[in-house]
């Protein structure tokens, strides 16, 4: 007999989650743009992340593996067990199941934990695309104060289409910005193939400014706003955009560090009832809780993919200073790392963005390259670096009389 309760559905809902495994393959496409801002030497970020050794990285990755779990409360302990059993039945056999259950002080009920494991997953091929060629339109004066506006249109139709083509052929698609404008196309070419896709946006600012609220007119500043649904009636018509229709809904979005919001975008945060996660949130919850909140917010009443856009200033400015607009205060190595692996568990990321790596504004060259390898492990733990190690290259723990050639 099934369970049809709450606990059901949240056992249900963690294991379909373990056997997730979207895609076996990753593919890299550079987006070298910068006319979403007034800063030049953006539109080299691709090459420098490249520069960092993305790709040699993302090919050599032993992918440790995914892990998860819920913790429930329960009343009677045969119930669970049974339903665990079917749960594991219909598991795969690289997964470990763990249940553990302990009586409450009163005895009356008995809180239990589920844990899964999938173990080392297999390496997927890299597909690096190279990059697209964006044109600057010579003819493109200013809408309102906003800078550029149809090369940027331009420049998104044309990304959004890669993506598109990118997530259709079965990648995981991670693309590297240039300027955070990008997202727009970005997650508009995802939600052609995905279009019930929700999106983690990792950064300082919110990027919501409409034309009307923007305090500087840069593009990069304004992205989610063209793709809320819900912002719809307060976006006038920027030349250059006509090729979109917003498409998001405002409680399929989650944002994580932001530290510098506008006071425009503190009205439509608020008005729409968004979920975020300042940076004092995050100092009073601690990660570990906003990423378990953040997944199940999105994920609760359906596993769904995942667009994760991962503005590079999101980091302290300590650890990423080459980028056009930062801001003290930003996420540890530790906590951005932590945000990344947890995105990966879900076994759910099918795009990623890394943009507003610049790095023509380091003051020295290990400022950049800071900045460069620190986008490049953000890029590794997304899809399936693990801090604890992996040993994909060992069955076994090798034996010395054994003639065995050691995969290292
Ligand atoms: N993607 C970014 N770095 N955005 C910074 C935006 C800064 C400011 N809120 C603006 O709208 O101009
Ligand atoms: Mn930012
Ligand atoms: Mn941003």
């Amino acid at each position: 007999m099934a369970l049809r309760g709450p606990l059901s559905r949240l056992l249900r809902s963690t294991l379909s989650s373990c056997q997730q495994n979207r895609s076996h393959s990753v593919a890299i496409l550079g987006a070298p743009f910068s006319k979403g801002q007034k800063r030049r030497g953006v539109e080299h970020g691709p090459k420098a992340i490249r520069d960092a050794g993305l790709v040699e990285r993302l090919s050599n990755l032993e992918r440790g593996g995914r892990e998860g779990g819920v913790r429930f409360t329960v009343c009677r302990k045969d119930n669970v067990s049974e339903e665990l059993t079917q749960a594991t039945e219909s598991c795969k056999s690289d997964v470990d199941l763990n249940v553990a259950f302990h009586r409450s002080d009163t005895g009356r009920c008995y809180f239990g934990s589920f844990l899964w494991r999938v173990r080392n997953e297999p390496d997927y091929p890299v597909h690096d695309f190279g990059d697209l060629t964006f044109k600057h339109l010579e003819k493109d004066e200013h809408f309102m104060h906003v800078p550029f506006p149809r090369t940027v249109g331009r420049a998104n139709k044309l990304l959004s289409g890669a993506v598109s083509g990118a997530v259709g052929a079965g990648h995981t698609c991670i693309m590297l910005g240039g300027d955070h404008s990008l997202a727009i196309g970005s997650v508009e070419g995802h939600a052609q193939q995905c279009p019930d896709l929700c999106l983690i946006w990792v950064d300082a600012h919110a990027d919501i400014n409409t034309p009307l609220t923007s305090p500087s007119g840069n593009l990069h500043g304004q992205s989610v706003a063209f793709l809320l649904k819900d912002l719809q009636n307060k976006m006038p018509e920027v030349p250059g955009f006509s090729w979109m229709k917003p498409f998001l809904s405002a409680r399929d979005l989650v944002y994580i560090g932001l530290r510098d919001v506008d006071p425009g975008e503190h009205i439509i945060l608020k008005t729409l009832g968004i979920q975020y996660f300042s940076m004092r949130d995050i100092d009073r919850m601690g990660i570990q809780r906003v990423m378990e909140v953040t997944l199940d917010h999105l994920l609760a009443r359906k596993q769904r993919p995942i667009h994760l856009s991962f503005d590079i200033d999101a980091f302290d400015p300590s650890l990423a200073p080459a980028t056009g607009t930062p801001v003290n205060g930003g996420l540890t190595y530790r906590e951005g790392i932590y945000v990344t692996e947890e995105i990966h568990n879900t076994g759910l990321l099918s795009v990623m963005d890394v943009v507003e790596v610049n790095p023509t504004l380091g003051a020295t060259p290990e400022a950049v390259e800071a900045t460069t390898s620190l986008a490049v492990d953000v890029i590794a733990s997304a899809l399936g670096q693990t801090r604890e190690g992996a040993h994909v290259a060992f069955p076994k723990i090798p034996e010395p009389k054994e003639d065995t050639e050691l995969r290292l």
